[in-house]
């Protein structure tokens, strides 16, 4: 029946390009079709936001034939298929990245300008998906788009928060945030799968039962909520394979107790069932350690049942045999807060499928691997056993039945060491019995890797010490990438055409490595000159931007330099204000005639704090009151401005990177496990200023360190320095500025104590004052390369033509190859 509809459907229409056509009459008219039929505004008068919607609905269509054509060729084709699991993704907007992938960006600008509008004005009308805090979560959006494009049969899994990361609100200097409700006027971007929907099960109680002789364990939950799937097409760059971002949204379940209904507290059972809603509702801003909260707890839970639900469905829809699962199955686990899958395969293995515990073990421990992204052991995740055991008792008597196995084990293998016994276990004892979740993944998974050369050798010899000298072939690294489709393409069409014209081909989008063909252009005027052009319009559009938000006025003329990210006290946001002030208080006290000398500056500051985060709330308004004496002191003019970028999300990135002259990456060394700021920046040509950290010792070797500003103390030199504590003596330079804060010379002097106090001798942690005189050095050579543009230029070229290797492709590529064990699988129509 359904072979027989397909085949008169094929006929009718012939099988390529099925249904959409993308000329540019046919894009008006399924634009004003969606105004009119989607939207329902009259297709005769709608504003530039209801053009947005027509726009996005038509662009959806496209998408939708695409997923349809590529996951009817995966089901085809049954290859082994990665599921990415992670609780966040930082996708920021859709509507120019997709038309861009799809190839028909022009021809939807020109439908636009037939209806009377302007692409780029439309565009803005989009807001963020802002489903993800930082680097970690934009990570994963620009690995999807790495593995729709490089065709490899991949989904993403996550969770559909209602309110997305906290809208950042200055007000005074201080950070306030509103909540980000991004779903008000809905989103085209998503489809909603009402009959994709699972039961996730909580509380309860686990009983015995004597099947066949065997007793099985079976889990009676106490409550269940039903999870229902919203999919988000993910369309790669040059090939029709457009892949699925799955997101679960909580809905109450349709088991209801009549009970409460029958005892007319209809209200209250209402109110029960209303209350499921509430656990994808809200993103934890969190960027830093885990809450032992149950709600953070039940969204684990939540999102890894409901898309493990899923991929056995999709596996046993073509197999029977769960010793194929390994074969046919990648799980990739992105930090630990999708760990809690580990449990969960093996209770559907052994209470649901009855599988005996070895070979349910095996199946689970070959299917699994696991990413880490901190440095910071005191950041790892421990769930106290209470909370776990009160709401998934099954899923803790089998962590702690992983746990009895692993210590039989290790204790056959390393003898009675108790020390190292107990700091390897699954389980903490201790005030607050726990379970610490990089233990578990390390013990389940075959491959862990980090995410830069420097992390794995943090891991190695600190973070996972003990499991590294067991295992040490478990431990890899994947030095993380960004895709040049978005962080170029996308957000610097004027240099992506530049490097394709000087490249002679647009094939560097998919094929990164080309980029090095720049270098035996770099010499050539006519490059740098354009490659100069480029840059001055990007500093205007910011500068444009910058003077609608602040009504600062900044000279074109000025080294732009960024900050631009999560705000913490390792990222030494603290160190650039300092330098700043430092800046500051030299043109002050020079003689007019030197001042002629001075390289005007720029800076632009911006990230959120997490709303808890004290110290970082204060740096956010010790830049204010810095950037409100400088910017309004006559003596300085355009010497010297400070300006700090509210509400910091990926849509403002991608303005403000391609603008930049200088970025810069202070985390002290040892303590930024990757970094993928850097990379964007260094693909749009932008110098870095940089300790030698996490992937920027990476960048050092692909571009060259004299084709950067580096500084400070070095990864193996921080713990040395850290035993010194007291004894290590900060320059006056830093005394005098931190003195400055102290006084109130800024104002707020009472406020800024307790910032100032983290800076003393001995409990400067991370070594802001140690690190000052290398940093001012490292700022006094940008000066001076800045002042020389055919050096600057020269660099710049260098930066982009070295960035090829940090294209979340090559990252793709090499998970694939190493460690998920994919191959592409490219829809052929
Ligand atoms: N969570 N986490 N970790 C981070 C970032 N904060 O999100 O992951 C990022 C992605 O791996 C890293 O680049 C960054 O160094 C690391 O701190």
């Amino acid at each position: 029946e359904s072979g027989e509809r397909k085949a008169k459907v094929e006929k009718m229409f012939g099988f390529m390009d099925a249904f959409l056509k993308n000329d540019s009459f046919s894009l008006q008219k399924d634009i004003l079709d969606h105004v009119e039929y989607t939207v329902a505004r009259s297709r005769f008068i709608f504003d530039d936001f209801e053009a947005y919607q027509g726009l996005s609905y038509s662009v959806r269509d496209r998408l939708i034939e695409r997923w349809h054509d590529t996951h009817r060729y995966f089901k085809k084709k049954d290859p082994k298929r990665l599921y990415f699991l992670s609780l966040e993704f930082l996708m920021g907007r859709s509507l120019s990245n997709s038309v861009i992938n799809l190839g028909i960006r022009d021809q939807y600008a020109d439908a636009l300008n037939q209806l009377g509008f302007e692409f780029e004005v439309v565009a803005e009308q989009e807001g963020d998906a802002a489903l993800g805090n930082g680097g970690l979560a934009r990570l994963c959006a620009c690995q999807m788009d790495s593995l729709a494009t490089l065709d490899y049969p991949a989904w993403g899994y996550g969770l559909r928060y209602q309110y997305g990361l906290f809208r950042q609100i200055i007000l005074d200097g201080f950070q306030l945030e509103e909540p980000d409700y991004w779903l008000n006027f809905g989103n085209p971007w998503e489809i909603e799968r009402v009959h994709v929907s699972y039961p996730v099960k909580f509380y309860g109680t686990v009983e015995e039962e004597g099947i066949q002789g065997q007793t099985i364990k079976v889990w009676i939950p106490g409550e269940t909520v039903e999870a229902v799937a919203y999919d988000n097409p993910i369309p790669g760059y040059g090939t029709r394979n457009a892949i699925n971002l799955r997101l679960w949204a909580a809905k109450p379940s349709d088991q209801y107790d009549m009970e409460s209904y029958n005892t007319g507290d209809y209200i209250n059972a209402i109110m029960d069932r209303q209350k499921a809603e509430t656990i994808s509702n809200v993103l934890y801003p969190d960027d830093r350690s885990y809450q032992g909260k149950e709600l953070r707890l039940k969204q684990h839970y939540f999102f890894v049942s409901a898309s493990l639900q899923d991929i056995i469905r999709r596996f046993r829809d073509d197999h029977n045999n769960f010793d194929e699962f390994p074969e046919k199955v990648a799980l990739q686990i992105n930090d630990t807060h999708p760990s809690l899958a580990i449990a969960e395969v093996m209770r559907v293995l052994v209470d649901e499928e009855h599988l005996d515990w070895s070979r349910a073990w095996d199946i689970t421990s070959r299917v699994f691997s696991f990413t880490t992204h901190t440095v910071h052991a005191e950041a790892l995740e421990k769930i106290p056993v209470d909370l776990l055991g009160n709401l998934l008792p099954r899923h803790l008597q089998i962590i702690y039945e992983i746990n009895y196995k692993f210590m039989e084990e290790l204790k056959s293998m390393i003898g009675q060491d108790y020390d190292r016994l107990s700091r390897m276990s699954i389980v903490e004892e201790g005030a607050v019995k726990s379970i610490r979740m990089a233990n578990l993944s390390i013990v389940c998974c075959q491959i862990v890797n980090g995410v830069s050369k420097v992390h794995l050798d943090l891991l190695k010899e600190r973070v996972f010490k003990d499991f590294y000298e067991l295992w040490p072939q478990k431990f890899q690294y994947k030095t993380n990438g960004v895709t040049q489709r978005r962080w170029v393409v996308v957000s610097n069409p004027n240099l992506s055409s530049l490097i394709s014209k000087w490249l002679g081909t647009e094939s560097w989008i998919r094929n990164v490595d080309l980029l090095a063909g720049l270098r035996q252009h770099v010499s050539d005027p006519d490059l740098q000159r354009e490659w100069k052009m480029v840059k001055k319009v990007n500093k205007a559009r910011l500068a444009e931007y910058i003077e609608t938000l602040s009504g600062i006025k900044v000279s074109l003329d000025a080294m732009f330099d960024v900050q631009i990210k999560r705000i913490h006290e390792y990222k030494r946001q603290l160190l650039n204000i300092l330098g700043i002030i430092h800046r500051y208080d030299c043109i002050k006290n020079m003689e007019t005639s030197d001042r002629r000398k001075v390289v005007p500056r720029v800076c632009i500051i911006g990230g959120k704090a997490a709303p808890g985060y004290d110290i970082a709330k204060k740096i956010i308004k010790l830049c204010h009151v810095v950037a409100e004496k400088i910017n309004n002191d006559a003596d300085i003019g355009d010497l010297l401005k400070l300006v700090f970028i509210p509400d910091y999300n990926v849509s403002v990135a991608e303005l403000v990177i391609p603008g930049s002259d200088l970025s810069q990456h202070l985390s002290t060394a040892g303590h930024e496990a990757s970094g993928t700021g850097s990379m964007k920046f260094l693909m749009n040509g932008c110098l870095l200023l940089a300790t030698a950290d996490g992937a920027i010792v990476e960048i050092m070797e692909e571009v060259g360190a004299d084709n950067m500003f580096l500084f400070g103390a070095k990864v193996n030199e921080v713990p040395a320095l850290h035993e010194k504590g007291a004894s290590l003596k900060a320059p006056l330079q830093f005394l005098r500025v931190v003195r400055m804060v102290r006084d109130g010379y800024f104002g707020f002097k009472d406020y800024f104590k307790s910032l100032c106090d983290t800076l003393e001798d001995g409990k400067d942690f991370y070594l802001l004052g140690y690190d000052f005189a290398s940093y001012l050095e490292a700022q006094a050579a940008a000066d001076r390369t800045f002042v020389d543009p055919e050096k600057w230029i020269h660099m710049s070229i260098l930066s982009t033509a070295g960035s090829g290797k940090f294209s979340s492709d090559k990252t793709i590529e090499e998970y694939a190859k190493h460690t998920w064990g994919i191959e592409p699988c490219k829809c052929p129509f």
